[in-house]
């Protein structure tokens, strides 16, 4: 069977554990033999150039984690960081000191900076560095094309005036604190699916939205040019998983981003924002939701399961309840 899931970062990284295992893929390493071909289309808007390096945070934690080499407790980077790199830069005040960059995570940030120069388009760097960790699914950039989500808030220096930041600055240096006015992913327009993408979806057997942000994870993606309308185009069923439990965000930043956009911080609200392909630019067929909630979304299948990744088992049972609405069977 064929699987393309649309994840970000953290959430998105545990979702992928649990897809594995509800298809027999051992949980780190390669299974060529298995019959089952899985794809993440991985949001890029995160991405950021920081002390000469090219960052890309949902990529690594993905590829960390499926390769065995996440920090559990923070859900990014290396487990048994060190930050002696980050210190020194510090002692010589160069900015930003709020990034966390560990030693071991800063050698992936020099080999990408090094081909991202050479000319190697970011798709084939990350499959040069998932040659070493082997995730086990294929990792696929959103987009070769710089895509970068900022954030309009008030200046902190001048609270008449408006600034847009990086997204990382937002989140990491101001905990997501500065009311967001409005998100803009820089350079979506211009942006274009990367090799393989497009096909990823069109000969997918079921297309699985990650309970990741619904803003600046699956939204990111949906807003490269060609990727929604694959999604409305193609023969699989499209399920998406919400990442809104009983009106609350999991991780911290999802409500706040919802707000910047309007859309209310629920899961029927997040489902009717994503739309039904019945309708005029919706993509989904099928809508999870968490147990007991009942959701009502116009031209989409809506049911409830217990929805929290507290283990693989769990996210597994997810996965397969996800293929039960879709009307897919693993064997
Ligand atoms: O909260 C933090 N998140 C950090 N993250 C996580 C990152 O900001 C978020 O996980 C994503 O951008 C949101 O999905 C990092 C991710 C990387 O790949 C590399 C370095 C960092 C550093 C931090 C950090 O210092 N603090």
């Amino acid at each position: 069977m064929k699987v393309v899931i649309l994840v970000g970062g953290v959430g998105g990284a545990r979702f992928l554990l649990g897809v594995k295992q509800a298809l027999g893929l051992p949980a780190t390493g390669s299974a060529p033999e298995s019959p089952h071909e899985v794809t993440a289309l991985v949001n890029t808007g995160d991405d950021v150039w920081m002390h000469g390096l090219r960052i890309c945070p949902d990529l690594d934690t993905c590829m960390y984690t499926l390769g065995g080499g996440i920090d559990e407790e923070r859900g990014w980077g290396h487990s048994g960081e060190t930050w002696t790199v980050k210190e020194e830069l510090a002692a010589y005040g160069a900015e930003p000191t709020w990034f966390g960059l560990g030693d071991k995570d800063i050698a992936t940030h020099l080999i990408r900076s090094r081909m991202l120069r050479a000319g190697y388009p970011l798709s084939q760097v990350t499959e040069a560095l998932c040659d070493r960790w082997q995730p086990g699914v294929r990792l696929l950039p959103m987009s070769d094309d710089r895509v970068e989500t900022h954030v309009v808030i008030d200046d902190p220096e001048d609270p008449d005036q408006r600034k847009a930041i990086h997204f990382q600055e937002w989140w990491v240096r101001y905990r997501a604190e500065p009311k967001a006015h409005s998100i803009i992913a820089v350079g979506a327009d211009e942006a274009k699916p990367a090799p393989g993408v497009l096909d990823a979806i069109a000969a997918a057997d079921i297309v699985l939205f990650a309970p990741s942000n619904p803003v600046v994870s699956v939204g990111t993606t949906l807003g490269v040019p060609g990727i929604r309308d694959a999604l409305r185009k193609t023969r699989a069923k499209v399920v998406g998983v919400s990442p809104i439990i009983g009106g609350k965000a999991l991780r911290g930043m999802a409500d706040a981003c919802l707000s910047a956009i309007g859309v209310e911080t629920s899961a029927e609200a997040v489902g009717r924002h994503y739309g039904s392909r019945k309708e005029s630019d919706g993509v989904l067929d099928g809508w999870l939701v968490s147990e007991g909630e009942t959701v009502d979304v116009p031209g989409v299948a809506v049911r409830d399961v217990p929805l929290l990744m507290s283990d693989v088992d769990a996210t597994a049972a997810m996965v397969r309840a996800a293929f039960d609405l879709a009307g897919v069977s693993v064997d």
